[in-house]
This record gives C-alpha cells, structure tokens and sequence, in this order.
C-alpha cells in the first residue's frame, strides 16, 4: 500500500482498440480536497475514474491510489441493487468488506442519518426517488471508510435540494480527510471544488482551481444579441455569450467569464486550433448546445 497521500493519475493514456480515450492526462487527487473532472459524453471522464480505481490500466502514465479496499467508488448508474432494501444494500455491501455486527449497525446508521435516509430503512430501493437512490449509493461507497472516494457524475438526473444534501455529503467526507474525485457535467458544481480538470476527447483543455481554470480562458468572451457565428455561441439566458479567439475588438462587450464559459472556450478554441485555419469547428456549437 501506497503511503502516500497525494493520490492521482499522472500522465495517463488510455486507449480502447484504436480509440484515444485518454492522452497524457493528470489528475490530482489529495487528501482533504475534491478534484472535479468536467468535460462533455465521451470526454474520458469515467474512464480516467476508473483507472483511479483500478478497473482501467493505462496504456502509460502512473496511477498512485490507495490499495482498492479502501477506495470507494460510485458508479454512474448508482451500482445500488432495486430489488434490495436500503438496509439490505448497505449489508450487502458491508459483507464484501467484512464490516459486522454492531460496527455495521453503527456506520450504517451514522451513514443514513447523515443522509436522511434513516426512517427508510426497510424501503425498497427501486422505490426511493432519484436523489435518495443516489446518497444510497453515496453511503454505500463510504461505508468502509475509504480514504478515496470516486463518484462519477454523483449528482446527475438528482433534483436540485437532493444535490445540495449530496453536495453537504461530499463536501463533509473531504473536511474529514477523504480524497475525493468526481466527475460532474455541473459547472456550478465544479466551480465550488478545490480543482477542476476540463477534458475533451481525451485530452486537458484546462486545469488548476476554478479561479485559474476560469482565468485560463484563450481568446475573447463578448454578449451578442445574434451571434454572427452560431458555431462559436452558446445561450446564457435570454442572450448569447460568443468566443473568439483574438483580443478584444473596438465594439465588443467583453465576458467576465464564469465556469461554463470557460469550458465552452476552451473547448472551442481546442477545435479551432485542431482545425489548424482558426475558422468555426466543423462538428459546430449550434445555438442551442450549451444552454
Ligand atoms: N470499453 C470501451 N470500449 C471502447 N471504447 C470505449 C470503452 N469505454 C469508453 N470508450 C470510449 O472512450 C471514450 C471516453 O469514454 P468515457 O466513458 O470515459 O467518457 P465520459 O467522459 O465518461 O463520457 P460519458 O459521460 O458519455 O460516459 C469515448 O469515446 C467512449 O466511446
């Protein structure tokens, strides 16, 4: 076991077959913080998670996480069991980590009231809504006391109070010392992390804090009414925000950009630049995509 507690992915390539899934991508993980990796489908966030966790091996780059039985790992689709009571989801899951008796009973316990599932013990778990069905399956992953935690898109299809109660789960398990790594398509979310790792295609567009990820942002960010190029648009509201790679120009009412515009940036310039004429990306951005 790794005594290390600056846990990550360090220069990481991933490829399935002939696919790129990953190229030389970091990732740090310490102790104490939540690392968020951001980024649209098919971007490498679950994979990247899954090496963390040791369900992936990188073609190259190193890996340094704690041993798998003190991982904990929520996967996107919960890996809660319908069929199972809430408790019988937790006994199930405290038996594959030789967790018994009344030290089962005691976090299980602490675990649901922490996430207000206590009085549904006996509740189907095909029978409790989206958000509970996910701090279900959050307090399942923590219920061996994992001094990593990774949650892949923990909050997806959850209705906005049940994401404040997992967001106050997560930031929690992080004060208390767990090293925790998610994915999240929420900007809002990746903006209150202690870093943030923006993929696309497999590669880094960005990282560092919110701040510097944010600060990071290449080109230009200015309000238009119609945007002159929709594949360089995206809807903020009731009017577009634009990107463009040069300095600002004489008329332009420039962005102080927030999370997702500089997501959406550095993506559009990723394309831009990959296209190599500084023209619009083929695959295109078209005014509704980014809403
Ligand atoms: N087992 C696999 N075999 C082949 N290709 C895969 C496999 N798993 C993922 N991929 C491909 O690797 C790329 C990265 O996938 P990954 O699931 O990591 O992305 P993601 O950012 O999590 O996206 P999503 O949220 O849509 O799952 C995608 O192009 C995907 O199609």
């Amino acid at each position: 076991m790794s005594q290390r507690e600056d846990w990550g992915a360090f220069g990481v390539t991933v490829a399935y077959g002939r696919k790129l899934a990953l190229d030389e991508v970091t990732l740090e993980v310490p102790a104490g913080q939540v690392a968020a990796v951001v980024g649209g489908d098919g971007a490498g966030k679950t994979t990247l998670l899954r090496c963390l966790t040791g369900a992936v091996r990188p073609r190259s780059g190193r890996i340094v996480a704690p041993s798998r039985k003190e991982i904990g790992f929520m996967p996107a689709a919960t890996g809660v069991w319908r069929d199972l009571t809430v408790a019988q989801n937790m006994e199930f899951v405290a038996s594959a980590h030789r967790i018994r008796g009344k030290e089962f009973r005691q976090r299980r316990d602490l675990l649901l009231e922490a996430a207000g599932l206590a009085h549904l013990l006996n509740r189907q778990a095909g029978h409790l809504s989206g958000g509970m069905l996910h701090k279900l399956a959050f307090s399942c992953a923590m219920l061996h006391r994992p001094r990593m935690l990774v949650l892949d898109e923990p909050s997806t299809g959850v209705d906005p109070v049940s994401r404040i109660d997992l967001w106050r789960l997560i930031s929690q398990t992080a004060v208390e010392g767990t090293a925790v790594a998610l994915a999240t398509t929420y900007l809002d979310e990746a903006e209150r992390c202690a870093t943030v790792l923006v993929l696309d295609d497999g590669r880094a567009l960005q990282s560092g804090t919110p701040d510097q990820v944010i600060n990071g942002v290449p080109g230009t960010i200015t309000v238009v009414r119609r945007p002159p190029d929709p594949a360089l648009a995206w809807r903020r509201g009731r009017i577009f925000h634009a990107w463009h790679p040069g300095p600002v120009r004489p008329g332009e009412e420039q962005v102080s950009p927030d999370m997702e515009d500089a997501v959406v940036a550095a993506a559009l310039h990723a394309r831009v630049a990959g296209s190599g004429n500084g023209s619009a990306p083929e695959s295109g951005h078209d005014e509704e995509a980014h809403q």
